[in-house]
């Protein structure tokens, strides 16, 4: 198979879906792979790394999405990237396609092959999303942190407080991946924090494993109102997967907040869940101001550290895709069922069902999908 790797070009985006180590288990299974020119640069990998480990470096983007088998990219295509979808093409990237309903519409109607890291589920975890999340968790609570401080537009704070100053509250909505981080680095930095989940079972692991550094709250609108209304620096980490976030934060909560306070919201590439969030930032314009209140909604976060990044995103991506490489898409997702939960669009058909019915579509079941099309052939 030939694999492509093009650049990203999201807003600072620096990582890239394939290392020069990765590359070498391409080739050494006799595929081919095709790297953009300086598409590893953000991460600190040289074009003369990759011809190293054996890919082919290529200036021009077009031929590497057109002469490629599988396209592996880290974030969704942008707009300017569709022209390159066409038939039988397997794109391997994150796509949160609940919140992308233009990029939904542009796969099923070229026939892409898509398959989201966000849905690739192995039991009740998800593989490809986890390391992202980790990141992002972890670096949720440092920027919290540094735009509570004044010249960053925050109500002026130190998370820590010092003796004789009480220290900042952090409150957390969601204790899956993102929130047990980005509690662990809000702990750490000496914050008072409250973490609020749906699950019970969660919360209670929750407390066994932070014990008494921490309160746990049911979710529920009058828990969320009021640890939203005392809380310094809001993280919003919810996920229900594939889905729409829910709206758990509203415009009356975030008034309720003290002026100069911070909303970090993680769960924004899935649409977010406060509804004073009504577009994503980037890294050159990370936040602005409403109701006296710093909002962050950067959906790609983990781009700002991108060596970190890539090494804890293709750890995990690399022996997925090996697998499609060696056997074949089809194939592949009837012997792996973590991957083919991440097949969110096939054959023109929505495959994921979260994401058909948020955005209006008939969910069909991946196999009806690749059946129907052997039956009509
Ligand atoms: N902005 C960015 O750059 C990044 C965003 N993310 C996003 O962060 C979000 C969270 O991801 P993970 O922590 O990995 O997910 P997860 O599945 O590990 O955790 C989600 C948690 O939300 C909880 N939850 C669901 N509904 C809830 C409700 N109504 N109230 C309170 N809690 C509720 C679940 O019980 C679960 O514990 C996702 O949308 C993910 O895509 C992840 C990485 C980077
Ligand atoms: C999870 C995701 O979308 C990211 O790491 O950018």
């Amino acid at each position: 198979m030939i694999i492509g790797v093009p650049r990203e070009i999201k807003n600072n985006e620096n990582r890239v879906a394939l290392t020069p180590g990765g590359v070498t288990q391409f080739i050494g299974s006799g595929h081919r792979v095709l790297i953009e020119a300086d598409a590893g640069i953000g991460s600190g990998f040289t074009n003369e790394d990759y011809l190293a480990a054996g890919a082919v470096i290529l200036e021009d983007v077009a031929k590497v999405w057109n002469d490629a088998d599988m396209v592996m990219k880290v974030k969704e295509p942008l707009a300017s990237e569709y022209v390159y979808f066409r038939e039988g093409l397997i794109l391997f990237t994150y796509l949160h396609l609940a919140a992308e309903p233009a990029l939904a519409q542009a796969l099923k109607e070229k026939g892409v092959t898509a398959i989201a890291y966000e849905t690739v589920t192995s039991g009740r975890t998800l593989p490809l999303l986890t390391p992202m999340s980790e990141v992002a968790g972890r670096m949720a609570a440092q920027i919290g942190a540094q735009f509570l401080e004044k010249p960053k537009g925050g109500k002026g704070i130190l998370l820590a407080g010092v003796p004789g100053v009480s220290r900042g509250k952090v409150t957390i909505i969601g204790g899956g991946v993102v929130g047990t981080n980005a509690a662990k680095m809000a702990i750490g930095l000496g914050a008072d924090v409250t973490i609020i989940d749906l699950s019970a079972d969660r919360l209670r692991q929750l407390d066994d494993i932070f014990g008494n550094s921490i309160k746990t709250l049911m979710s529920n609108p009058m828990n969320i109102g009021a640890a939203v209304a005392e809380a310094d620096l809001l993280i919003c980490a919810v996920l229900i997967p594939g889905a729409k976030a829910p709206t758990l934060v509203s415009e009356e909560m975030v008034k309720a907040m003290n002026t100069g306070s911070v909303i970090v919201d993680v769960a924004i590439d899935q649409g977010g869940i406060v509804e004073t969030i009504d577009h994503i930032t980037t890294h050159d314009h990370p936040t602005y101001e409403k109701h006296g209140i710093v909002h962050y909604a950067v959906a790609n976060m983990p781009g700002a550290v991108p060596r970190t990044s890539t090494l804890a995103l293709t750890n995990v991506t690399v022996q997925y895709a090996m697998q499609i490489a060696n056997k074949g898409v089809h194939k592949a997702i009837i012997e792996n069922a973590a991957l083919k939960a991440g097949v969110n669009v096939a054959k023109g058909e929505i495959t994921y069902e979260a994401v058909a019915r948020d955005l209006g579509y008939t969910y069909t079941p991946v196999d009806v999908a690749f059946e129907r099309e052997f039956s009509l052939n």
